[in-house]
């Protein structure tokens, strides 16, 4: 797996510190609102576990998977809800929870959903964010990370499913998705 990586962009140490950040500015802005906060997944699913340990305000959790890049490092433009939430978010404060913004499209998507279904306010948190990719004209509430325009793994972001288990986040070689 590490032989497939070019550069390793942030390490275990570095993410683990911005996440603190990140959980303590989430836990002062939403003192006394208890949000319903949701994780995009598969993505986001090691960034939340990590987050939420760093917010020290009583939040609910929930989960929707999403899909839109499948097998490919470029956005199919079509995103899919996979799996739905489990809660109503009519009149909740939601924070969602996203490792990577790149084109737009997946949040521009998701917020459209979360509106229409009457949420209270929307605001996002995202890890890894490539602001030189977007097709709509967004931007997270929160930031982790601003990258390059390279197709990076790691930290729960894959390529066609794999890589999604190491701990720091690398720009992936070319070569493993160029010949395909
Ligand atoms: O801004 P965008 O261009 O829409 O890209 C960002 C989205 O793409 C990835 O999800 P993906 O469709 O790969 O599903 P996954 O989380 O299951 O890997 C990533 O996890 C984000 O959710
Ligand atoms: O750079 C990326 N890596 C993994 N998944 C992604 N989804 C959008 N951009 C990326
Ligand atoms: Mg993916």
């Amino acid at each position: 797996m590490q032989n497939d990586i070019q550069e390793v962009l942030y390490s275990e140490e570095q993410i683990q510190l911005k996440v603190r950040e990140l959980g303590a500015a989430v836990s002062r802005d939403y003192e006394g609102r208890n949000p319903l906060v949701i994780c995009v997944l598969k993505g986001a699913f090691i960034f939340m576990a990590d987050l939420s340990k760093n917010i020290t305000i009583p939040i609910e959790l929930d989960f929707m998977a999403v899909s839109s890049y499948g097998n490919s490092t470029r956005s199919s433009g079509e995103v899919r809800i996979v799996k739905d939430l489990d809660n109503s978010v009519e009149g909740r404060d939601i924070l969602i929870v996203e490792d990577i913004i790149d084109s737009g499209l997946t949040l521009s998507y998701l917020i459209d959903v979360l509106e229409r279904r009457n949420a209270k306010s929307v605001r996002v948190v995202a890890l890894f964010d490539k602001p030189g990719r977007r097709t709509v004209d967004l931007n997270a509430d929160y930031t982790g990370f601003s990258i390059p325009d390279a197709f990076v793994v790691g930290y729960g972001l894959d390529y066609a499913e794999h890589y999604r288990n190491l701990p720091y986040v690398g720009i992936l070689k070319e070569e493993i998705y160029s010949n395909r």
